[in-house]
């Protein structure tokens, strides 16, 4: 039997939550043995986001899947993510949809999804901005030691 408990309203049940469709619970979808499925994520301090990274010469690792010695100016990587951050609000693409060809990160290869992260993970000017993010809200332009970034926040 599975148990749910959701971290965020504190309530348990032996019921699949209303509204909640089972492949969104971790480990569910694959299947998993049911008593390793995980409580709902979330609610517990930690969100999810995805993001697209363009890094530069003095990025703390100037190389990515895409580009194996990334030698653009920070300038050039703002400007590059501007129009990114353009395209995405004019609703021409989505984040997810460019940082598939566009990041830097590994990610990129989902879609810039980081899934969810808490506090202390990721770098503290990332953290800041991902956190003050609403559900669905899009970030200006982010930097970091790894580059500038634009983030998504998903959950
Ligand atoms: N928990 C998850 N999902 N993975 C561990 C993340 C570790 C964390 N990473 C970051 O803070 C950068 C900025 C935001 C995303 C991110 C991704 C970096 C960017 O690329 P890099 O500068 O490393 O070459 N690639 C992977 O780590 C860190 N504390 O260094």
């Amino acid at each position: 039997m599975v148990y749910y408990y959701n971290r965020r309203t504190k309530e348990s049940t032996w019921d699949l939550p209303e509204g909640i469709d089972p492949r969104d619970i971790k480990g569910y979808a694959n299947n998993q043995d049911p008593q390793n499925i995980d409580p709902l994520e979330g609610g517990d301090g930690r969100i999810r986001a995805s993001h697209l990274l363009v890094k530069h010469e003095k990025s703390r690792r100037p190389s990515s899947w895409k580009e194996p010695n990334i030698t653009r100016t920070k300038d050039e990587a703002l400007a590059l993510i501007k129009s990114y951050h353009s395209r995405i609000i004019s609703g021409e693409i989505t984040l997810g949809e460019l940082a598939v060809t566009e990041s830097d990160c590994s990610s990129a290869k989902r879609n810039g999804d980081l899934s969810y992260f808490g506090r202390g993970q990721m770098q503290p000017s990332f953290e800041e901005a991902a956190f003050k993010l609403k559900v669905g809200e899009l970030s200006e332009p982010v930097w970091s030691d790894s580059g500038v970034h634009l983030i998504l926040r998903t959950d």
